[in-house]
């Protein structure tokens, strides 16, 4: 029930909703091939021929005309000799071969490769030693994987290290994809060290700023980032840098209640606009998120390194793939594998460890750490289970959604 002058809380699905509603377009660019990996297609990309281009020879051996075998003949004369990427080598007349490799282009006048293993070789004959073959066997044919033109990646597509072979092989020696945000990552706070230097008995290292990089370069995005002390000046110069020259700013740390928090005063300051301040969740539930006039938006998580890191793929990364175009991928669902009990009126990302039963269903397994603050449990579990805000007991067998970090 709703207390009288309270304001509900924003829901986790409401600040979906917001945050979905500030997606962006950056336009595109091209990039050499070997530079897209994580990058998103902002063009169809079409076979410029055939694939394979050829009939192509699969293992090494001898190609013979299946005719000639059928006729009963096993001893065969060796017409010449071809290697992949030699032009073809016919035989003219019945009972002869050409030795042929892995790779070449099948020659027209035969239609049969028998591996090296299957045929004693012997000077210039082969004698075959098998009485079973296949007609075409050993052969990839001409255009049978995908034809010239056939869209080879659909525009959407995220460039993976098996579509890397695609595109080399279509000859795209650069590829246009949907440009990315600028990013930067903003840590706040006196009590944090750089991570090379000893902290002091009441300072602790700034490793937040570290798993937001490495969160975004998992999803092959490069991020500046700064530092900010504990001070309102300096919090808003900084900040009031950052929107000139970013297209997102993620924060982390000094959004919640503390008096040395002078984040959301810089903020409100600075003109960006505030959409969400508060989500009805755990960790995270301090999360600010706004947007300034120019459109630059700030996502400010809560400085507890667990809060900081699930807000960053609960929130950062589907706004991100949303703003590059990524299809979107079907949400995973797992069985929680133990009873757990949650009673705050607050939505819990638990941290579970996931696995396989032997009937292929994904398990989760509850490792509940101890709190936001405890960064070392996330290194043993692999996802995070959105559990729902109206149950306060789940029991094991029940299915939820999960957002795996791993
Ligand atoms: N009175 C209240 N106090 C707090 C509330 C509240 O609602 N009322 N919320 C709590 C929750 S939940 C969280 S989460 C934190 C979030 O606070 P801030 O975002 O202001 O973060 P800080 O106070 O700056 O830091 C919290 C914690 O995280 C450490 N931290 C911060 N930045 C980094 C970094 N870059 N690397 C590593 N660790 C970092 C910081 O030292 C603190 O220990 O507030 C609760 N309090
Ligand atoms: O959001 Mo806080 O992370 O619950 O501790």
């Amino acid at each position: 029930m709703e207390r009288a002058g309270v304001r509900p809380m924003t829901t986790v699905q409401q600040a979906d909703e917001l945050i979905q509603a500030q997606v962006r377009n950056y336009g595109t660019e091209r990039v050499p091939f070997e530079l897209a990996v994580g990058r998103v297609l902002a063009e169809d990309l079409t076979a410029d021929r055939d694939m394979p281009a050829f009939n192509r020879v699969t293992m090494d051996g001898i190609a013979i005309s299946y005719n000639d075998f059928k006729n009963g003949a096993r001893e065969f004369h060796i017409a010449g000799t071809q290697a992949a990427g030699e032009p073809p080598i016919d035989i003219d007349a019945n009972g002869q071969c050409v030795e042929i490799m892995t790779g070449a282009v099948m020659p027209q006048s035969v239609d049969t490769v028998i591996r090296y293993e299957d045929v004693e070789m012997n000077g210039s004959t082969a004698l075959i030693l098998v009485d079973q073959i296949e007609q075409g066997q050993n052969l990839h044919l001409r255009g049978r994987d995908r034809k010239q033109g056939d869209v080879v990646a659909t525009k959407g597509t995220l460039i993976t290290p098996a579509l890397i072979n695609t595109i080399a092989s279509v000859g795209k020696t650069e590829v246009l994809v949907n440009k990315q945000p600028r990013v930067v990552i903003i840590s706040s706070g006196d009590e944090l060290v750089e991570v090379n230097e000893t902290p002091s008995p009441w300072q602790i290292r700034r490793s937040n700023s570290y798993t937001l990089k490495a969160v975004l370069q998992q999803y092959g995005l490069t991020a500046d980032m700064r530092h900010i002390p504990d001070e309102p000046q300096q919090t808003r110069e900084s900040i009031g840098h950052c929107l000139e020259n970013y297209d997102v700013i993620l924060l982390s740390g000094g959004v919640s209640m503390g008096k040395f928090d002078y984040i959301p005063r810089a903020l409100e300051e600075l003109s960006v606009a505030k959409i969400i301040h508060k989500v009805q969740q755990r960790p995270g539930k301090p999360f600010w998120f706004g947007a300034s006039a120019d459109g630059v938006l700030v996502f400010a998580f809560p400085g507890n390194p667990v809060a900081t890191f699930m807000g960053a793929y609960r929130y950062f990364i589907p706004w991100l793939q949303a703003s590059v175009g990524m299809q979107t991928k079907q949400p995973v669902y797992a069985v929680l594998s133990e009873d757990f009990t949650f009673k705050p009126e607050l939505q819990y990302f638990l941290q579970v460890q996931l696995g396989y039963t032997t009937e292929g269903k994904l398990t989760a397994k509850p490792i509940a750490g101890n709190g936001s603050g405890d960064f070392a449990n996330l290194a043993d579990t692999d996802a995070f289970m959105e559990l729902p805000l109206e149950k306060t007991t789940f029991k094991a067998g029940e299915v939820y959604r999960v957002w795996l970090f791993k």
